[in-house]
């Protein structure tokens, strides 16, 4: 039976919070395993998934499996080794797998697997190769990466990492091969999803190898989008192969469809059926009347930017709000009134559940020092609040200094820097630290460092968005795909999402700093699903509802 509350929340998209790690942290966790002789059965393990996947894609692909030609090229390494093992077991299967050593020398057992299998070496890639299969070089890659030359209509599958992508930080060294498919072993590697690993990957595909027990904290985890099937009960649940590999796409066009348990109980679940925690908005409650559902108080847009008042406040009414209120100069708050009537126009914040502060201030002093006696009222009573754009720059040493905040803003404050800002308030600050990982573009380690600088929850914004908390909870990183949000005033919309989640969910600033981020991009998907960007801010409004 649903209660009240799960009937309302029965078609809310839900977003599973999915583990990454490092590729260091992946091979240490292999590591006692080796030492114990269990790498053969590690690689057998990983080889065997890795040629499951590529018989489903050749299916889906050419309709039968039977003599598809399959290329692997193969690197001196165990990456090698997986590749060959794969090879062999699908030459037993009818496919036509060749492979070109691209080394001196390889892994010798898996290479008497492969010819005992009937394998043939070459020396060249066929044209007209169903498939090509690289593994080069996964976790072990070092220096620099010179990629071979492909065909252009073979489907590219990468074991484990795709060659010359970094495994911790996505980047690029050299070149690297492009795949369709990534199938990676252990569990998911950061540079899967950062950089231009994220296109360079593809479509992702995990295989259990057993590391288990032996796997660490994650790095990070990875929000997923989530759609449950309208007309079942319950909440979704990831409980096959294919629901986790359908979790794990990240193109634009992908409709995603998520294999649904058919047990009650309602939570996702992985592959060793243990839950997984799912970020979900909740609607309000039967009995709420517009202050229990809560308040948020909006100081934003100034003269020049009036926009920004309008987007972060129509986002605040379009995510759910008990009441939206703003604090502006007369004609900003006017002009808010106009479009969005039931917005009520108060310098008083004493009711509010939640602040938003800083879209479209500019460098108006009046405005910023409004802004910063509210950020001292919100840090007085510990209301919620997200502090955007111009407003990030009232956090200075000194401001941190002072005895009202005891150097830190407090969990219950979201900071939405882009790069750029979080590069001005890292010289600001004087942390060398988080200057070198913005440099580097280590947004893993960016986010996290800026939150123990500042004591408060940072949303590191760009393609890649990195939601960090102080404290030892690993960050989120959201990177599903939605480059149309690459347009002005779509951060003003993301802070008034943030604002109202604040205001009506019951849940960590956290929580709601990542929740608000994944609406946002998904927004931006079901608006723009093939990712053409002909949209502008003010459309994700009409959309941010569904
Ligand atoms: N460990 C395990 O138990 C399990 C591991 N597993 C698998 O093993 C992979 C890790 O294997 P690994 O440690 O052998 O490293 P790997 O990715 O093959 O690369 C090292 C080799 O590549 C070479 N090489 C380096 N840089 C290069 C470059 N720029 N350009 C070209 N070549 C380059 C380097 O040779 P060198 O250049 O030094 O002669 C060296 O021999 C992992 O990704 C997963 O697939 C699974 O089977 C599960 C069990
Ligand atoms: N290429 C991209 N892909 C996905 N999201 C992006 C991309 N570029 C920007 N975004 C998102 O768009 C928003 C832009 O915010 P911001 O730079 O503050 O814009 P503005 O100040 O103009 O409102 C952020 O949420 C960011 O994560």
């Amino acid at each position: 039976m649903l209660t009240q509350r799960d009937s309302q929340n029965r078609d809310e998209p839900g977003y599973p919070l999915i583990p990454v790690w490092t590729g260091e942290q992946i091979r240490a966790a292999e590591k006692p395993l080796l030492d114990a002789g269990e790498g053969e059965a590690l690689m057998r393990r990983a080889s065997w998934g890795l040629a499951a996947h590529i018989l489903q894609i050749l299916q889906a692909q050419r309709g039968s499996v039977y003599g598809a030609t399959v290329v692997g090229l193969i690197g001196s390494g165990n990456n090698g080794g997986d590749g060959l093992y794969a090879l062999a077991s699908l030459r037993r299967r009818g496919v036509d797998a060749r492979a070109v050593l691209l080394r001196p020398t390889c892994h010798t057992q898996a290479l008497t697997a492969f010819c005992q299998a009937g394998g043939q070496l070459q020396t060249t890639i066929d044209d007209g190769a169903d498939l090509i299969l690289d593994a080069v070089v996964g976790t072990g890659f070092s220096g620099s990466f010179d990629a071979p030359s492909l065909p252009q209509d073979s489907v590219v599958v990468a074991c484990d990492l795709p060659s010359g992508v970094d495994a911790e930080t996505g980047a690029v060294r050299g070149t690297a091969i492009r795949a369709d498919h990534t199938v990676t072993f252990g569990g998911l590697k950061t540079g899967l999803l950062l950089g231009q690993g994220r296109a360079f990957s593809g479509v992702l595909h995990t295989v259990d190898i057993g590391l288990g027990a032996h796997l660490p904290e994650p790095a990070g985890y990875v929000m997923s989008e989530l759609v449950d099937i309208p007309g079942t009960t319950g909440g979704a649940g990831i409980t096959t192969q294919a629901g986790v590999d359908n979790l794990l796409r990240f193109r634009p066009r992908d409709t995603r469809r998520i294999d649904h348990s058919s047990g009650s109980g309602g939570a996702a679940r992985n592959l060793a059926g243990e839950a997984v925690p799912v970020l979900r908005r909740r609607g309000p409650d039967a009995d709420a009347h517009k202050y229990s559902r809560g308040v948020l108080h909006l100081l934003v847009g100034s003269p020049r930017y009036p926009g920004a008042a309008q987007l972060s406040v129509g986002a605040a009414l379009a995510t759910g709000v008990g009441m939206a209120q703003v604090q502006a100069p007369d004609a900003v708050a006017q002009a808010v009134v106009n479009h969005w009537p039931e917005t009520v126009a108060s310098d008083q914040a004493e009711r509010a559940a939640a602040m938003v502060i800083g879209p479209g201030l500019g460098d108006d002093s009046q405005r910023l020092a409004q802004a910063e006696a509210l950020l001292q009222q919100s840090r007085r009573n510990a209301v919620p609040c997200v502090l955007d754009a111009s407003a990030l720059e009232l956090i200075t040493p000194e401001l941190l200094a002072d005895a009202g905040y005891a150097g830190s803003l407090g969990k219950h404050t979201v900071l939405t820097p882009h790069t750029g800002e979080a590069q001005k308030l890292a010289e600001r600050l004087g942390d060398l630290q988080l200057q070198d990982a913005l440099a580097e573009q280590k947004v893993l380690a960016a986010a996290p460092r800026l939150a123990q600088l500042t004591g408060a929850v940072v949303v590191l914004k760009g393609p890649v968005t990195v939601i960090a908390a102080p404290g030892d909870e690993p960050p989120l990183l959201h990177t599903e795909p939605a480059p149309g949000l690459a347009t002005a005033g779509t951060g003003d919309v993301l802070a008034g999402i943030i604002g109202a989640l604040l205001a009506t969910q019951e849940e960590s600033a956290r929580y709601c700093a990542a929740l608000g981020v994944a609406l946002h991009a998904a927004a931006a998907r079901r608006l723009d699903p093939r990712g053409h960007g002909r949209f502008g801010a003010s459309a994700l409004l009409g959309v941010l509802a569904d």
